[in-house]
C-alpha cells in the first residue's frame, strides 16, 4: 500500500434493468447483489469492493431513488438524496438501447440536487449504433454536468476495465477499509440485517418511519448446525425504541419470530436470533455499514 493510497464510495444509481448488476459484476469479478429480486425499498448496500495497489472503491447502491416521490416518503427521498451527496462519486448507469423517458428524467433532477462528481455510464452498447450512442450522449450532456462518459457494454465486458481509472481521480487519500482479499462485504449479514429490517417496517407499519437501521454483529455457528446471530436494531429515539419493542416486548417477539422464519428459509439452517434495540441519535449507513464488517470509521481514519 502506498502513502498516496485513495479510498472511497461510489454510489451506483440508475433505472430498473439498466444493468447495474451485471456491471457490478464484472468490475468486481464474482456474483453479487443477491437480493436483486427484492424491492429496491432498502437502504444502501454495499455492492462490492474494488482494490487494488492505489485505490480502494466501494461500491454502494443507491435504493428509491428513481422511484417516484409519493411511492417512498419524504425521508427515504431525502436518505437517497444524502447517499449521493455523501458517496465521493456517483455512478449513473442508463441503458443506451432505450430512448430516455420520464424515469431517467426524475433521476436527472435528483443528481441535480447534488454537487457530487458524477461519471455517465452508457450502457448495452452491444445493442445501439454509433449515431444512437452518440445521441444518448448528448442528451444526459445536456442535463447533466458529467466528469466522464463511458460507454461500455456490461453484458459483453467492452470497456468496463477502463472505468476504475474514471472513478480512482474522485477518490479521497484514506485507508483501506475492507481486506484486500475482500471482493465483496458479508452478503449473509447484510441479507440477514435486511431481513430484519423488513420486519420492523412491516410490524410497526407507519409508527416507525424509516429512521430503522439494522447491524448483525455476530453470526456464529453453535453446535446441531445452528447459526446463532447477535443483532440491534438501531432507531433514532427514545419513543421509537418503545413502539418497537411493544407491550411487554410482544412487538420485537414478533419481529424476531418473523425475520428467523425467512433466515432460516434463506439459509436453509436453524437460526437463534439474538435481537435488541438501541438508540443511536443521528447514525449514518456507511458507518453502520463498516461496523457491521468489524470496522469503525472513527478509529480507522
Ligand atoms: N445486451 C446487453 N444486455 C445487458 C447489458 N448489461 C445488462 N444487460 C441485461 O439487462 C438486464 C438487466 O440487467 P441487470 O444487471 O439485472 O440490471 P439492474 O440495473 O441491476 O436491474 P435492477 O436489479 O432491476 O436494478 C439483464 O437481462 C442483463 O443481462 C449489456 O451490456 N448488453
Amino acid at each position: 500500500m502506498t502513502a498516496d493510497y485513495v479510498s472511497g464510495f461510489a454510489g451506483l444509481i440508475g433505472r430498473p434493468n439498466a444493468g447495474k448488476s451485471t456491471l457490478l459484476n464484472r468490475l468486481v469479478g464474482r456474483k453479487i447483489a443477491i437480493m436483486s429480486d427484492k424491492p429496491q425499498t432498502t437502504r444502501n448496500k454495499i455492492l462490492g469492493v474494488l482494490t487494488t495497489d492505489s485505490y480502494q472503491i466501494v461500491f454502494l447502491d443507491t435504493p428509491g431513488i428513481h422511484k417516484p416521490q409519493h411511492q417512498l416518503g419524504e425521508y427515504m427521498v431525502a436518505v437517497a438524496r444524502n447517499t449521493l451527496a455523501e458517496v465521493d462519486v456517483v455512478l449513473y448507469v442508463v441503458d443506451a438501447a432505450v430512448s430516455p423517458g420520464a424515469g431517467e428524467e426524475y433521476i436527472i433532477a435528483q443528481l441535480k440536487e447534488v454537487a457530487t462528481p458524477k461519471i455517465l455510464i452508457l450502457n448495452k452498447i452491444d445493442l445501439v449504433d454509433a449515431a444512437t450512442l452518440e445521441q444518448r450522449e448528448e442528451f444526459f450532456r445536456a442535463r447533466l454536468d458529467f466528469k466522464a462518459v463511458q460507454a461500455v457494454s456490461a453484458l459483453a465486458g467492452t470497456n468496463v476495465a477502463a472505468l476504475p481509472e474514471l472513478i480512482s481521480p474522485f477518490l479521497p487519500p484514506g485507508p483501506q477499509y475492507y481486506p484486500p482479499e475482500m471482493v465483496t462485504d458479508q452478503p449473509e449479514k447484510f441479507v440477514m440485517a435486511e431481513l430484519i429490517r423488513e420486519q420492523v417496517l412491516r410490524v410497526t407499519r407507519e409508527e416507525v418511519p424509516h429512521a430503522v437501521a439494522v447491524v448483525v454483529e455476530e453470526i456464529a455457528q453453535r453446535p446441531n448446525d445452528y447459526l446463532y446471530v447477535d443483532a440491534v436494531i438501531y432507531v433514532e429515539r427514545d419513543s421509537q425504541k418503545g413502539i418497537i419493542i411493544g407491550q411487554g416486548g410482544q412487538r420485537l417477539k414478533e419481529i424476531g419470530t418473523q425475520a428467523r422464519q425467512e433466515m432460516e428459509a434463506l439459509l436453509g439452517s436453524k437460526i437463534f436470533l439474538n435481537l435488541r434495540v438501541r438508540v443511536k441519535k443521528n447514525w449514518r449507513q456507511q458507518e453502520l455499514a463498516l461496523r457491521q464488517l468489524g470496522y469503525d470509521r472513527r478509529l480507522i481514519q
